[in-house]
């Protein structure tokens, strides 16, 4: 079976990077994963500047149309970096709460795909042929989350 996930209020919506779950990375809290990934994208930029506006965004939705600005200037690097960036963050995420860890270790070894209709790379797409990096990740962080937790194996 395949799960699809896209907003936070719908079922699974606790696997959203915008889902209310705060993570604390090197020291610093960020109120969601979107608020994190959002800002690693300025780090070493000449616009790292905004990226204490991103922290301080009351919402992931205002964190995310801050990243997306088409005139900063994003880190040379990202496109390299970014899923290691994204996996750190959702480990974080599922590793601090408990219960959405539960959610997640009960859909056993289902298929976990972001169902956005326009991003081909953490979704897949309106017509399902994207990548779907973000699903990719939660199934990669859920095996890491059972061989540590040993439960359900
Ligand atoms: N869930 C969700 C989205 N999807 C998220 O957007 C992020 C990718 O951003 P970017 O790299 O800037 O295109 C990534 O965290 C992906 O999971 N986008 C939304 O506008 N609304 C939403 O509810």
């Amino acid at each position: 079976m395949t799960i699809y996930f896209y907003k936070v209020w719908e079922p699974y919506g606790c696997f959203s990077n915008f889902s209310p779950h705060g993570i604390e990375i090197r020291g610093t809290y960020w109120s969601t994963v979107e608020h994190y990934y959002q800002a690693q994208k300025f780090v070493g930029s000449v616009d790292a500047v905004i990226i204490p506006l991103i922290s301080a965004a009351q919402t992931p939705e205002q964190a995310a149309a801050l990243g997306r600005c088409s005139t900063r200037k994003v880190r040379c690097d990202w496109d390299v970096v970014k899923t290691e960036v994204m996996k750190e963050a959702v480990l974080k995420k599922f590793l601090t709460h408990a219960e959405i860890r539960e959610t997640l270790l009960t859909t056993g070894d289902n298929l976990l795909v972001e169902n956005s209709p326009n991003d081909y790379f953490w979704g897949c797409g309106a017509n399902k042929t994207g990548e779907n990096y973000l699903g990719k990740i939660l199934m990669s962080v859920r095996e890491e989350i059972r061989s540590l937790f040993c439960r359900y194996q």
